[in-house]
């Protein structure tokens, strides 16, 4: 579904990315770990297309399609979705109003009629459910006033209603009390636990793997993969840090 192939790249002239390469195949579940500052947002910054995230070489390739080739808006509309670190805030612009309209926008773009005004209420309404996030946040400006957890719970209710191929998730466990990051597991689950469908999981935490339970871990380090194993990674990383896999 993925591929990265020795990507570099850099941020107002600072490389961040040091040759990079993933790969990820549809129904996996990717987690991605490492220290402060190692570029992981980067990464997931720069698969979503985010200006001045200068790709200065390496590749690509989203369900076959060159990814640096795309608009972020076409990337969307191709099945990939960020869930950011830190969600941005719109005043003025209700929750609902916003997701209506992009997921209008991304089914226009793959050439699907429109949902109504109705359909649309039904969908959100059982995303909200799904995520535990009380309907009466979506008629709210997105995310104006919300807790780090809502934000969060938001973020999520957004993968469930745009329905995405690909969700790049960073640190979507961040702020999120313990009964919130069982629901969010479940609904992250719910929604991309398919077998046409693949998760890059930025994390900090093994907690969130307990919950969604990765085919992958890797540790990216000073812009680069450092080291890739199963699950028992996450759980040896926890016990013993960084120092060693990075020194290595
Ligand atoms: N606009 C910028 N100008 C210069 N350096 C930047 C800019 N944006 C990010 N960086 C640097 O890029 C590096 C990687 O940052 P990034 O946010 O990708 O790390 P991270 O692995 O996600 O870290 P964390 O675990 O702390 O969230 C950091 O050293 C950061 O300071």
């Amino acid at each position: 579904m993925l591929t990265i192939d020795n990507l570099t790249n850099e941020i107002d002239g600072k490389a961040i990315l040091k040759g990079l390469s993933l790969s990820i195949k549809a129904g996996e579940i990717h987690a991605i770990m490492g220290p402060n500052g190692a570029g992981k947002s980067t990464l997931a910054y720069t698969l979503g297309g985010r200006p001045h995230y200068e790709v200065t070489g390496g590749t690509a390739t989203f369900e076959g399609a060159d990814l640096f080739e795309m608009e972020p808006h076409e990337r969307a509309a191709a099945g990939l979705f960020l869930g950011f670190q830190y969600p941005v805030e719109i005043p003025g612009v209700s929750n609902l109003q916003f997701l209506r309209e992009s997921l209008n926008s991304q089914r226009k773009a793959r050439g699907e009629e429109p949902l109504s005004g109705g359909e649309f209420i039904k969908l959100a309404k059982e995303k909200a459910a799904l995520l535990g996030l009380d309907m009466e946040m979506l008629k709210r400006p997105v995310n104006v006033g919300f807790s780090g957890g809502e934000k969060k719970r938001a973020e999520m209710v957004q993968m469930g209603i745009l329905d995405p191929r690909l969700a790049i998730l960073d640190e979507t466990d961040s702020g999120l009390d313990i009964d919130a990051l069982k629901i969010v597991g479940a609904g992250i689950n719910a929604i991309m636990r398919r077998p046409d469908k693949a998760v890059l999981l930025i994390t900090h935490y093994q907690r969130l793997l307990d919950y969604v339970k990765p085919d992958f871990v890797h540790v990216l380090a000073a812009g680069r993969i450092v080291k890739s194993g199963g699950p028992e990674l996450a759980l040896e990383l926890e016990r013993e840090g960084y120092a060693e896999v990075v020194a290595a």
